[in-house]
Order: C-alpha cells, then structure tokens, then sequence
C-alpha cells in the first residue's frame, strides 16, 4: 500500500492569495524541482523571479508560469559569479521591488567516483553547491538588512547532507555546508526578520533530470517497493511544502531543514545487502594510475 498518493495538483494547503504581492526569487527555476516550486507559489498569487545559466531554462520557466496568470521576469545568472546575483536582484526589484522569498534551488552534480574526480570537478559542484547559495542568500540579505524589511530563505539540500553520498563526494560534502550555513544564518539574522529554512527533497524524479543522474535511478519507479512510502515523490508536494516554509504560517520555524522523502533517509537493517562499490555500480573496472 504505502503512503497516499496527496491531493491533485492545482490543490493548497494555504489560502489562495498567501502570496499576493510578493515576489519570489528562485534559483535554478526553469527546471524540475526548481520549476515545480516556483509553480506551487505562482499559484498562490506571487510574482516570480526565475534565474539561471540557459536562455532555454529560462524560456520553460516563463512558459510554464505563464499558464498561472503570474508575472514573470527571467534573468541569465550564473550563481558563481556575486556580480551576476547582484545584476540579477537589480533586475528583481526594477521589475517587482525586493525579493520577499529566496528560494535557493540551483546545484551542480554528476556521480563520479571520488578517486576519478579532477580537481575542477569538485571545485565546480561546490562552487554551483555551496558558495552559490551563499552568494545569493548574501545578496538577499545584505538588501533586507540595510532597508529593514524580513524575508525568508528556503535552501534546497538533499539527505546525503547527514549521511554522505558514495558517488557524490563533492555534492555531499557542498550539501552537508548548505544545511550548516541555514543554522548559522538562522541565528545570524534572525534579530533582522530574516527566517532561514532548508527542504531536502527525497526521490523525485523527472523528465529534466540529467542523463548521467537518471542512470543511477534506473531501479526506480512511479510505485517504487524499495521506498518505505511505496511511491517516489510527487512534484507538487515539494512545491507545498516549499510555500509553506516561506509563509506567514511559518514564521517561528527557523534553522529547520525539512525532509520531504516518505522516510527514505531513515532506512536502516541490522543485516544489509552485499557492498556493491561505486567503481562497480558504474560498471568500471579496477582503478589504474593515468
Ligand atoms: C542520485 C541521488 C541524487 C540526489 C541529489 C541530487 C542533486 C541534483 O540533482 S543537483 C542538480 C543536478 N543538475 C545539474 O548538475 C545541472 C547543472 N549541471 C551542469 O551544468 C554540469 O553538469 C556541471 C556541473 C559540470 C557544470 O557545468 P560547467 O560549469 O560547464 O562545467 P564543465 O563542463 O566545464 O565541467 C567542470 C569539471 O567537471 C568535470 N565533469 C563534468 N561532468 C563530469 C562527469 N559526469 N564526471 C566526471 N567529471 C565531470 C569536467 O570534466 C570538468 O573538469 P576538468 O575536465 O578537470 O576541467
Ligand atoms: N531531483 C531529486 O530527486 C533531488 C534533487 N535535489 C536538489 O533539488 C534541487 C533541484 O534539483 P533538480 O531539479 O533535480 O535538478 P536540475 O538539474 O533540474 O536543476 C538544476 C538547476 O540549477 C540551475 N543551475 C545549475 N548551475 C547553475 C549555475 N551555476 N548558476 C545558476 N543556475 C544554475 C540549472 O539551470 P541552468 O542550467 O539554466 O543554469 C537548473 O535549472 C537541487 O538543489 C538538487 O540538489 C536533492 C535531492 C534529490
């Protein structure tokens, strides 16, 4: 049986109208989970801001937002570079004023076993991972700070934050930073009105997944008996849980990360399968020195 399936998609928790006004700032927003988040507060009246690398990420996001009747502004931002985000936010406020909601979505991964992993390879993922999340909750921040006002910042992680991820050494370890830097963000500007969140999606699998993260899913499916909820996720229950960490419902919840994943994370055996290494799941042979 498993966990139920939730309401349909178009339905909410919140009021309709929680975000009339506002603007939200997503990064990485014209693709799957970026996308379905930044669609869940469309629908609840925000205007959106949707930034990111590709000219055709950005097209899907004003495409897809459009059928909502929101106002979108599309910038091109490479979260790596300050002086991108600090563009991309005077494009926010021309268009709408300050971001109320930063919701920190954009990251880099690729699996790779660590011993294969070029130096740029690692430097890359935490760079996307790590720092550019820092860079854009600085940008956010420093804004709100200076003029007043409260805000709120949901930064996207991922479970292998707690746990570490073979195959993913650079993005765990970027991920497990983003989960550290919402507690100490929390604290920092708090007193300033600022509330810092982080929402870790489990398995949610979708058709902008990249080739190479695809392969490694090849075991599941739309009913998947090896999740504790029988199911992976669906789009739109990260989307509501998303809205409701940035709202006025949410206000006292701060430093939290939430996990949106049916338990996966919490699976555990006293007796577990056979070690099958990295190196193997890939399908490689021995490492040899180049
Ligand atoms: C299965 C559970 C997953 C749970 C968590 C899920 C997390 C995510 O899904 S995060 C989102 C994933 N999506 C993306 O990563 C999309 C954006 N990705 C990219 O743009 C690229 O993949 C990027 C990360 C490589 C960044 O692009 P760019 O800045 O253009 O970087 P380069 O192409 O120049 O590459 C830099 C460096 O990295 C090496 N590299 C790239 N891909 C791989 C690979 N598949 N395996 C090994 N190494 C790779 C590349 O060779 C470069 O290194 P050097 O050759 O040493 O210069
Ligand atoms: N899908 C899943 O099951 C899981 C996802 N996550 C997390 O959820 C979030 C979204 O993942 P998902 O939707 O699957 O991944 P996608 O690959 O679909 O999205 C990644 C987005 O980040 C943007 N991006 C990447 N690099 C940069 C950059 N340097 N500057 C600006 N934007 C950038 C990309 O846009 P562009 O190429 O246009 O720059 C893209 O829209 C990530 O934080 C991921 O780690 C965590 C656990 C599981």
């Amino acid at each position: 049986m498993g966990l139920p399936e939730p309401p349909a998609l178009g339905a909410s928790a919140l009021p309709a109208g929680t975000y009339a006004g506002r603007t939200v700032f997503v990064t990485g927003g014209g693709t799957g989970l970026g996308r379905a988040i930044a669609l869940e507060f469309a629908r609840l009246g925000a205007n959106l801001v949707v930034a990111s690398r590709k000219e055709e990420h950005l097209a899907a996001a004003r495409e897809t937002l459009a059928e909502t009747g929101a106002k979108v502004r599309t910038v091109s931002c490479d979260i790596r570079e300050p002086e991108q985000i600090t563009a991309a936010f005077d494009a926010a406020v021309e268009s709408f004023g300050p971001p109320d909601v930063l919701i920190n979505n954009a990251a880099a991964n690729f699996p790779v076993p660590a011993e294969e992993m070029s130096p740029n390879a690692w430097r890359t993922v935490v760079d996307i991972t790590l720092n550019g999340t820092y860079f854009c909750a600085r940008e956010f921040a420093r804004r709100h700070l200076a003029a007043g006002t409260p805000g709120s910042i949901v930064n996207i992680g991922a479970s292998y934050a707690w746990t570490g991820g073979p195959g993913f050494a650079h993005s765990a370890a970027a991920k497990a930073g983003v989960k550290n830097m919402v507690e100490t963000l929390a604290v920092e500007w708090g007193p300033y009105g600022i509330q810092v969140n982080g929402l870790v999606p489990g398995l949610f699998p979708h058709e902008d997944m990249t080739a190479d993260i695809k392969g490694n899913l090849a075991g599941t499916h739309d009913k998947d008996p090896c999740q504790p909820a029988m199911r992976v996720g669906r789009l739109r229950e990260l989307g509501w849980a998303a809205t409701f960490l940035a709202s006025p419902y949410a206000r006292f919840v701060s430093g939290h990360t939430l996990v949106v994943d049916g338990a996966n994370w919490q699976r555990r055996g006293l007796v577990n399968p056979p070690v099958v290494t990295v190196r193997q799941q890939m399908g490689k042979g021995p490492f040899v020195l180049p």
